[in-house]
């Protein structure tokens, strides 16, 4: 591997999920507020002279061709016009359909990574727009700043948050948010909320339910953490996090948890580490 470019592709969680109504192509209208995680992928990257991109990093289960992060290479390299290709290695640390948004964050950091490499000079809003294509959650990894999210998730207001420490625990199952949306069950009307009124918002997940109801798994890691501290679920799940004040705290509630039951202990962050890293690299 001769990489030219390592960026990080860092989690997300979903303080709250809101979901108020179902749109008539089946999406669903959601408010909810991200916040990022200091546990991350990596991507390296190094261009290639011959328009080819290779991404040599398997993910079993997600063909070549399918896998996020050669979606939006592919993308990018069309839309620009730009003759270079790259070779891409992907270390993956983030657990897959987790609702830390592992996908959508690698796909956000091959668009920024590769505009950089390929001195595109595209700007932020043409980037989120191309990353809404791949995934919902792809434009706020694109730009990096916590954020109160309406619409799919592509109406993004800024926040500035606490930045507390999570305990994040991963049950070892594989939520589908397409399952989960189109549950009967799901709550679809939870009443709007103004970007102001933030701060009294509890931290209620609307899928939750229906998550608990279909995976015990999901439920019994909720029952767990909550011995602990107020326990929820991010996105469509699987996981499940608790905050702390402080990250001794976190560790040590972690440290009382089955060890067959894995879990991660990371800060909350409102700037996003791929940004923080951008930041070094201007
Ligand atoms: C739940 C969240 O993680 C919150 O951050 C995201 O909204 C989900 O984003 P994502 O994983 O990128 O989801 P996508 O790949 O866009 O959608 C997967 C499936 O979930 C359903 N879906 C997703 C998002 C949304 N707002 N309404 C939906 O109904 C759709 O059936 C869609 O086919
Ligand atoms: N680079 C990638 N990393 C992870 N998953 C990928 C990637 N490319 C494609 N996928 C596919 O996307 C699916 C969802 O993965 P992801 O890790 O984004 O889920 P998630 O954490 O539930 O995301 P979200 O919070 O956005 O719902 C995977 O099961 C896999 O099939």
């Amino acid at each position: 591997m001769q990489a030219r470019l390592t960026l990080p592709a860092p989690a997300k969680l979903n303080l709250f999920l809101h979901v108020l109504g179902r749109r008539a192509d089946g999406y669903h209208e959601l408010q909810t507020l991200f916040q990022f995680l200091d546990h991350a992928d990596e991507l390296h990257f190094a261009p290639r002279e011959d328009g080819q991109v290779r991404l040599h990093t398997d993910i079993p289960g997600v063909p070549h061709d399918s896998n996020l992060i050669v979606r939006a290479a592919r993308q990018l390299q069309e839309q620009s016009g730009t003759r270079l290709g790259a070779d891409i290695w992907l270390d993956k640390r983030l657990p897959m359909g987790g609702g830390i948004g592992g996908g959508s964050s690698d796909a956000a950091t091959t668009l920024v990574g590769l505009n950089h490499l390929w001195q595109l000079g595209w700007d932020e809003d043409r980037l989120a727009a191309l990353g809404l294509g791949l995934g919902a959650d792809v434009p706020v990894f694109v730009r990096g700043r916590a954020a109160f999210a309406e619409g799919v998730g592509e109406r993004l207001t800024p926040v500035e948050l606490e930045e507390p420490w999570f305990l994040v625990v991963v049950p070892q199952v594989f939520v589908s948010t397409a399952e989960v949306f189109s549950d009967p069950e799901l709550t679809r009307d939870t009443p709007p909320i103004k970007v102001r009124s933030l701060l009294g918002v509890d931290g209620r997940n609307d899928c939750q339910t229906v998550v608990e109801k279909r995976y015990p798994a999901v439920r019994n890691a909720l029952m767990l953490l909550n011995k602990f501290t107020s326990a929820r679920l991010t996105g469509t799940g699987a996981c499940v996090f608790g905050s702390f004040p402080n990250q001794g705290d976190a560790d040590k509630v972690r440290r009382q948890l089955p060890a067959t039951l894995p879990s991660f202990v990371a800060r909350g962050r409102n700037t996003s580490l791929l940004h923080r890293k951008l930041q070094e690299l201007t």
